[in-house]
Formats: C-alpha cells, sequence, structure tokens
C-alpha cells in the first residue's frame, strides 16, 4: 500500500511565494530562483566540530539552533539551500524532526530546497525513498532530492516518475568532488563511455524537450579540473560542491564548465558556516560568494 496515494495539488511555496508545486515542474522554478537571486546553494551541515565552533551542545537543541540560524541567514536571499540528511540523522527521530521544520522554514523563506539524503536501493524500495521525499504530502517533501544511481541508472525509476508527477526534481550522483569517486565514476563500459559519462547521457533524455531548464539533474565536482571530456550539455542543473572546503574556487567554475556554466548550481557549505553563528557574518559569507561566482559566469 502507498502511503500517499497520488501526489496531490499543494501549496508550496518559493523564490516568487507561494505556488502549485505540481503545476510548475523544479526546472523552471529553479531557473527563475537563478535568475532572481543567484545559482547559490548555501548547505545546512550541522557537523560537530561546527556545533563547538559555534558554542553550541553536540545536541538536538544544537542541531536546531544551528538549522534554525542558517535558514535565518540566508532562505530569504540564496536560490537553493541543501540540508545535509546526515548531520541531523545522526540524533534519530528528534533530528528528523529538525530536518522537517528546517526544510519547511527554508521554503517559507523562498528557497528552493534540496535534500540531500543520496538515496539509491532496487526499485522497490526506491519508490518508498521517493515517496518519503518527493511526494507532495510528506513531511520531508523536498523541492530536490539527491540520489546515487550506483545500483544502476533505471533503479531509479520512481524516484524520477514521482518527480514528474509532483513537480519535484532529482539530482544524480553522475561525477562526485570525493577522489574515490573516479574508480567506479570513470570507469569504462563496455561501449567505450565512463560509467559518469552514461549517467549525464540519461538525464539528458530525460530532460529533452523541457523548457527553461529540466527537472533532473546531475552533482558535478567543483573539484574534478578536467570535464572536458563530458558532454554536459544535458538541459538540466549541475550541482557543483567542493567549492571552498574541498579547494575549489568560484574563479574555476567558468573555465570547468564552459557553456554549461549557466547552468551550474555552485554548492558551499563549511566555508559559510564557519562564519556563524553570527547572522550577519553568515549573510557576509554567502554574500561574498556569490559575488564571486556572479563575477565568473557574467565575464564567461
Ligand atoms: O559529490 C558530492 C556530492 C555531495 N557533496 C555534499 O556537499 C556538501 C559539501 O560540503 P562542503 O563543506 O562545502 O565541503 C556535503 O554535504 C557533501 O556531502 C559533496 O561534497 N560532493
Amino acid at each position: 500500500m502507498s502511503a500517499h496515494p497520488s501526489p496531490a495539488r499543494h501549496p508550496a511555496s518559493g523564490p516568487s511565494g507561494p505556488q502549485d508545486v505540481s503545476a510548475e515542474p523544479f526546472g523552471a522554478r529553479l531557473r527563475r530562483a537563478m535568475d532572481e537571486r543567484g545559482p547559490l546553494c548555501v548547505g545546512i551541515d550541522p557537523h560537530a566540530s561546527l556545533l563547538a565552533e559555534w558554542g553550541l551542545n553536540d545536541d538536538v537543541a544544537g542541531l536546531e539552533r544551528f538549522s534554525r540560524t542558517v535558514v535565518e541567514a540566508v532562505a530569504d536571499r540564496v536560490a537553493v539551500l541543501k540540508p545535509q540528511s546526515a548531520f541531523f540523522e545522526r540524533f534519530g527521530s528528534r533530528g528528523i524532526a529538525v530536518l522537517e521544520t528546517s526544510v519547511q522554514e527554508a521554503r517559507a523563506a523562498g528557497a528552493l530546497v534540496v535534500m540531500d539524503a543520496k538515496r539509491g536501493d532496487i526499485g522497490s524500495t526506491m519508490a518508498g525513498y521517493a515517496e518519503a521525499f518527493l511526494h507532495p504530502d510528506a513531511p520531508l517533501f523536498s523541492d530536490a532530492l539527491t540520489v546515487s544511481p550506483y545500483l544502476g541508472y533505471g533503479s531509479l525509476s520512481p524516484a524520477i516518475a514521482l518527480a514528474r508527477e509532483s513537480g519535484a526534481g532529482v539530482f544524480v550522483l553522475a561525477l562526485t568532488s570525493n577522489p574515490e569517486g573516479a574508480e567506479v565514476q570513470h570507469a569504462v563500459r563496455a561501449d567505450g563511455r565512463t560509467v559518469g559519462a552514461t549517467m549525464l547521457a540519461h538525464l539528458a533524455a530525460e530532460n529533452a524537450g523541457q523548457s527553461p531548464l529540466g527537472s533532473f539533474g546531475a552533482v558535478v565536482g567543483a573539484t574534478l579540473g578536467d570535464l572536458s571530456a563530458y558532454d554536459l550539455d544535458i538541459n538540466g542543473p549541475l550541482l557543483a560542491p567542493g567549492i571552498g572546503a574541498q579547494g575549489a574556487t568560484p574563479a574555476e567554475l567558468p573555465a570547468l564548465f564552459g557553456a554549461a556554466v549557466r547552468n551550474v548550481v555552485p554548492h558551499i557549505s563549511r566555508s559559510v558556516l564557519r562564519h556563524g553563528p553570527e547572522v550577519g557574518a553568515l549573510r557576509a559569507a554567502a554574500e561574498r560568494f556569490a559575488d564571486a561566482i556572479r563575477a565568473g559566469v557574467a565575464g564567461a
């Protein structure tokens, strides 16, 4: 039995205020948010070390204060917030409750929320994950979800199908920012294509004909140095983590992504979050990155 019989029409907020998510696909909402606010995505990653740096306890109250502060600082000005589910899950059900509230408050303030939960399983179980994050009536409903295709791209079908129905998006881990990803993602298949390139090709097919932007994105690390071997023209968003703490810089984005830079959603967590807990300092840090990104993309 399905927890949610079918995606209901359901009012949600977005960059231009309340909207019906089933009426407007994620890609269109994201394009507008990026055009209005700039493309920056700030992470909500309540690492234990950051809670300590902020003078907070490593407990649910600290988690809640941290997340609330990040939402208050940037949700009314950046296009996207990306909570890292792991740091909420470690507190069990009370951590998940904080995550639910953070998602709802971020969306109410006008940010789109990409839930970074990196789910992936056999198709029948994937349907459960899809309902948990992409069904409009789910407590953790998010504008988009990160998913892992390493049980086979086809295993993601339930998430892709539900996202299409509910107006949500999906980000597939194609070329991740961590060095260990290469052993899987750069592996060459029997047809001569790498695994990562194959994921990008699947996404281009999902997004074919969508305007102004498809809803099915790829995670492509900003740390990768050279992407010239890859066709990044997937007509969908490219979520690019790795800036700041992992070593990539905003200035590198135009050369790295080429013509696709217009569809890049640059992501930063620790290098913004370490400026807390002052709301003004967090805001200023996010704005410095946003300006650097804008300058690079405008000059591209
Ligand atoms: O390839 C990937 C996919 C996801 N991530 C996530 O993004 C943030 C990065 O945090 P920083 O502090 O800016 O390094 C984190 O939540 C990762 O799990 C990624 O880094 N790379």
